[in-house]
């Protein structure tokens, strides 16, 4: 069973502490918190992205090789993250056999290979952009909320995708978000953020249903309002 135990992050600009946190990876985590919480910088410290002048102490401790080729990376927009000159083909880093292997996970046709980005669907274009980020051989699959910019059909086929890559693959994922209804049925744990503390976690079908801090609360409802949620 593979784990990723970041026993400290600490994250500081100028003397301001933006994010202090320990939190272990079993199987597939959500990190939710309201705008400004640090779900994006602790995506990118983990990404090694941050920019120099925010300081980081960090203690990790995982059973694989924690690196640049073991971590996958799903941006907020999968429609700007391909180039747009450049073959589907070309946009992989791997061999054709392995491009093959997880345009097939993806149920893609290998035809989609020889096109542009412009030639493809909106959906199309999603699930190529998890398939590059799943064609090296990753442990950990970071999404940076990738369905808050979505529609309702095109947010079910992301939450879809990433139930099947699941079951495919033995893989962590951290998966950050404002919208607890993407993650209801896809995270087995949340963690909740507050100004870069964590201020609960458990399993997610206990936070949904018997949320402590009335922050968690004011989350949950605020993504359930008007809708029914199923247990
Ligand atoms: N490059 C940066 N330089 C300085 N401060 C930053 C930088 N990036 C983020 N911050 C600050 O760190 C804190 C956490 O930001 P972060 O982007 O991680 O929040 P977030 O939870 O991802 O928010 P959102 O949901 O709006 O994306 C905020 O106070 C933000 O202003």
């Amino acid at each position: 069973m593979l784990f990723l135990n970041i026993k400290k992050l600490k994250l500081v600009l100028n003397n301001k502490q933006l994010v202090n946190i320990s939190f272990c990876i079993k199987n597939s985590t959500a990190l939710i918190g309201e705008s400004g919480s640090g779900k994006s910088l602790t995506l990118k410290a983990l990404l090694n992205l941050l920019p120099p002048s925010i300081k980081m102490e960090k203690d990790i401790e995982s059973n694989f090789d924690l690196n640049y080729d073991s971590i996958g990376f799903i941006p907020q927009n999968p429609f700007t993250s391909l180039s747009s000159m450049t073959k589907i083909s070309k946009q992989f880093f791997c061999s054709d056999k392995k491009k093959e292997e997880v345009l097939k996970i993806l149920n893609l046709d290998k035809s989609i290979l020889n096109k542009f980005p412009s030639q493809l669907s909106g959906g199309q274009i999603q699930r190529v952009v998890i398939a590059i980020a799943i064609s090296r051989n990753i442990k950990l699959l970071l999404l940076d909320e990738p369905t808050t910019a979505l529609d309702e059909e095109n947010k079910k086929n992301i939450i879809n995708i990433v139930n099947d890559l699941k079951k495919h693959l033995n893989i962590l994922t951290l998966f950050v978000t404002h919208d607890i209804d993407s993650i209801k049925d896809l995270c087995e744990e949340i963690i909740i953020l507050k100004n870069g503390e964590i201020i609960e976690t458990g399993l997610t079908k206990e936070i949904l249903s018997s949320p402590k801090e009335d922050y968690t609360k004011k989350l949950i409802n605020s993504t359930f309002k008007n809708k029914t949620f199923r247990n």
